[in-house]
């Protein structure tokens, strides 16, 4: 018997959960994909399930199951919410040297305040989060697989025990199954929702930044797309994780939803006592050469508006970490950001952290950054809600993970779908400033389509 199961704490561990105890117990398990073991947990917990591929390509993280849900719908204080009953949980925590940190995954809703009108969202919380029961890591060439379990009885080493050949299972399953479905089902039907009232919310925006009301406002849209088929949470993965190699992949299962995506965008990473950021925002498209693909960079770079539209993040972001931490640094102009179909002005924030500041702080004070909201944000909010008139769900906002060490990271879940069966919402769209062209701005979005439109199978328009 294990000996974490029968060595009961000596003490309350907290005043909220006087009983209850986090379990985590980790393995070395060789030879699995990620993939593998996301397609493996469907037999186990289809319905639960995450999916983390960070940028740089040098962590995965897979969830099956939830040993501990933590959603929210209180609006301004979701993050102070999630973060203080994730540290209560955290200090039940019982962890051996060899035990990798237990994470938790999710994610936040781009506004607080959502619209009354039904949605595609309805079955998403302004917060939701998870710890997974089984977590899969790979990083440092090592895979390692948890098992996460919270209780509040007493006599927990039957159910633990039941877990560990669960565990076994799934390694196994994952282990020997052969490549995943990775056919993409036909395209039947594409519908761009409400395409006028994009280009007249636009213009009204463009007219209400020239009187002053505002200075930056993002503007989006969606696209309602239909299959001939069901696509699989795991197919729609093995896509962008084979499509997108410069960007954060990441899935998050709700019931028969799954919200995905290949984002470029880093919202923050706290690794070791340092927080890191990126403002990306200004946007051209690849060429189709060597040559022209420079010169669409050069003219970025060059360009008024987009140069505009990228300095209101800078401020922003700079302002943040001028207050959360005790020091920071960033790069006097923006470089380049190519990815595989769109390239973005960018401009990295790095900071000491100060003594006061974690995770769930950066992203309260960051979201939403001008990428997303716009300048001044309270104002940007409303004229998005009134003018945009859409659900954006999860799109544009934070989605990502902090283990209990306080370490994690969250990216702007961007170039971003929900896909439901053989049903699928694409969501995209543009920084509006003075001098913005609606039209310029439409095709700019269906370059911002493109990712989910080739990890889906859709047509690549614009
Ligand atoms: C709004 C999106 O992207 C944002 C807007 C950008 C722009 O307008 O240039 C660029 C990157 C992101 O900050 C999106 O992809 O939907
Ligand atoms: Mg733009």
């Amino acid at each position: 018997m294990n000996r974490k199961l029968t060595d009961l704490p000596s003490r309350e561990r907290t005043a909220a959960m006087p009983h209850v105890r986090f379990f985590t117990e980790t393995i070395e398990a060789g030879g699995i994909s990620p993939l593998s073991f996301f397609e493996a947990g469907a037999f186990i917990h289809d319905s639960h399930r995450f999916y983390w591929e960070n940028a740089s390509k040098t962590m995965t993280l897979v969830g099956i199951g939830h040993a501990l849900t933590l959603t929210d719908e209180t609006g301004t204080d979701r993050f102070d919410t999630i973060e203080s009953k994730w540290k209560h949980y955290c200090e039940a925590l019982i962890k051996e040297d060899k035990d990798m940190d237990p994470v938790l995954f999710g994610g936040f809703s781009f506004d607080e305040k959502r619209s009354s009108v039904p949605s595609e969202w309805e079955n998403f919380s302004n917060a939701l989060f998870a710890v997974p029961t089984f977590q899969l890591k790979i990083e440092n060439g090592k895979t390692l697989v948890a098992i996460n379990f919270i209780s509040e009885e007493s006599e927990t080493a039957l159910q633990f025990e039941a877990l560990r050949k669960q565990r076994d299972h799934l390694i196994h399953m994952a282990q020997v199954q052969e490549s995943i479905t990775i056919a993409k089902p036909a395209l039947t039907a594409m519908e761009e929702l409400r395409k006028e009232q994009y280009l007249k919310a636009v213009e009204q925006i463009t007219k209400k930044i020239q009187n002053g009301e505002a200075e930056k406002v993002v503007i989006a849209r969606k696209l309602a797309l239909q299959f001939e088929q069901p696509i699989s949470p795991a197919a729609a993965l093995h896509s962008v994780s084979n499509e997108q190699r410069d960007s954060y992949n990441f899935g998050l299962e709700n019931g028969t939803q799954f919200f995905f995506g290949a984002t470029p965008e880093r919202l923050i990473e706290i690794k070791d006592g340092q927080a890191f950021s990126a403002c990306v925002a200004g946007s051209i498209k690849r060429g189709s050469t060597a040559e022209q693909d420079k010169q669409f960079g050069d003219e970025l770079l060059d360009d008024k508006k987009n140069r505009e539209e990228h300095q209101y993040v800078v401020d922003m972001i700079t302002g943040v970490f001028d207050s959360l931490c005790a020091s920071y640094t960033t790069a006097t102009r923006p470089k380049l950001m190519k990815v595989r179909d769109i390239q973005h002005l960018h401009t990295p924030v790095q900071g000491q952290l100060g003594s006061e500041s974690s995770i769930f702080q950066f992203v309260k004070a960051l979201h939403p950054t001008p990428a997303l909201g716009g300048v001044p944000t309270t104002v940007a909010m409303e004229l998005i809600r009134q003018e945009e008139n859409l659900d954006r769900g999860y799109y544009a906002a934070p989605v990502g993970w902090t283990d209990a060490s306080g370490n994690g990271e969250f990216a702007v879940a961007i170039r971003s779908a929900l896909l439901e069966q053989d049903n699928a919402w694409l969501y995209a769209g543009g920084g509006i400033v003075a001098d913005s062209d609606p039209i310029q701005e439409y095709e700019e979005t269906w370059v911002k389509f493109r990712p989910m439109l080739r990890a889906l199978g859709g047509s690549l328009n614009g």
